[in-house]
């Protein structure tokens, strides 16, 4: 019974999961004809928790991303989202996606940005219905009273919250950032970390986030997963073990600083630049020993 819930407690899950795309180029001793880009990977998410990928520049971060959310099919292995296929998951709406670029219509206002994709999805909901559920997702992500203002009346910071509504209008279960807050200047990038923080408090979403900032990862993940390149597999898990909540005092806690060290050395033996050292085997060897 115990082992059961423990199963249904993963709601993202790839084993040995295989991914590439026809004719790129082909790392030596990969299989699936040379094109794949990643190769071995196990991934476990867990309902409700927050992890992040990192990793080198081109390691396969964004294409893991989006084999979760049902764009790229599997070369090998398998990978289950919400106990279905990724894509048949996208088809019940159960993932939203956030990217760099907010890609938001410029002839559209924020609220009509943010129930865009809902209105593709789900037309019979009708225009009153989907505008009241971007509209409660625009307050969620602070933007009350900027409904009307078109994107170039927005911020960077703002067009964000825009895009991370329009995907939470979906009501997803699961939602997939891809360097959600790259483009913004380091200011509003920890305001947008308070503010994923306190909207995953609030509505409990599995969120996977890929990110290059070491800090952004400590800060709102309990689990981050290190991928290494050519072909890309997951390196490491690290489990960040400070509690939540979480806020700007949490970067005074050593243990913040000590899990930030272990996933720099993690990094820079990833890039090719170093072997980990000790500290960073001993955790790594007691976070497998917790799996
Ligand atoms: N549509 C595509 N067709 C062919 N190859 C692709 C395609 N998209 C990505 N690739 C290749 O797959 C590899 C992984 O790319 P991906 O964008 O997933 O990496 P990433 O880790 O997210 O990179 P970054 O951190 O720079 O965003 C790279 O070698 C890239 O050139």
């Amino acid at each position: 019974m115990v082992a059961e819930q423990r199963a249904t407690d993963i709601l993202i899950s790839a084993e040995d999961l295989a991914l590439g795309y026809p004719g790129s180029a082909a790392f030596p001793g990969t299989t699936g004809g040379g094109t794949n880009v990643i190769e071995h990977v196990d991934l476990k998410v867990r309902r409700g928790a927050i992890v992040s990928l990192i990793g080198p520049s081109g390691c396969g971060k964004s294409t893991l991303l989006k084999a979760i959310a049902g764009l790229v099919a599997p070369t090998g292995g398998t990978i289950r989202v919400g106990g279905t296929t990724p894509s048949e998951a996208a088809r019940r709406r159960q993932v939203g996606m956030v990217l760099q670029d907010a890609t938001l219509l410029p002839w559209k206002s924020a609220l009509d940005n943010a129930g865009f994709l809902l209105s593709l999805a789900a037309p019979e909901l009708g225009r009153a219905e989907i505008r009241r559920r971007a509209g409660e997702n625009l307050r969620l992500v602070g933007l009350e009273g900027a409904e009307g203002k078109l994107p170039r009346q927005l911020s960077g910071g703002m067009k964000q919250r825009v895009a991370i509504a329009r995907a939470l209008t979906l009501s997803p279960e699961i939602l997939l950032l891809d360097e959600p807050f790259g483009a913004l200047d380091a200011i509003t990038r920890e305001e947008m970390s308070y503010l994923l923080l306190e909207i995953w408090e609030r509505t409990q979403k599995t969120i996977v986030l890929v990110t290059h900032s070491i800090d952004e990862a400590v800060l709102l993940c309990s689990d981050v997963h290190v991928m290494g390149a050519r072909p890309a597999r997951i390196i490491e898990r690290v489990t960040v073990p400070l509690p939540y909540p979480r806020d700007q005092h949490s970067f005074e806690d050593a243990r913040f600083r000590e899990t930030e060290a272990v996933l720099r050395e993690h990094l820079l033996a990833s890039h090719g630049r170093a072997h980990a050292p000790q500290r960073a085997a001993n955790q790594g060897a007691a976070n497998r020993g917790a799996a």
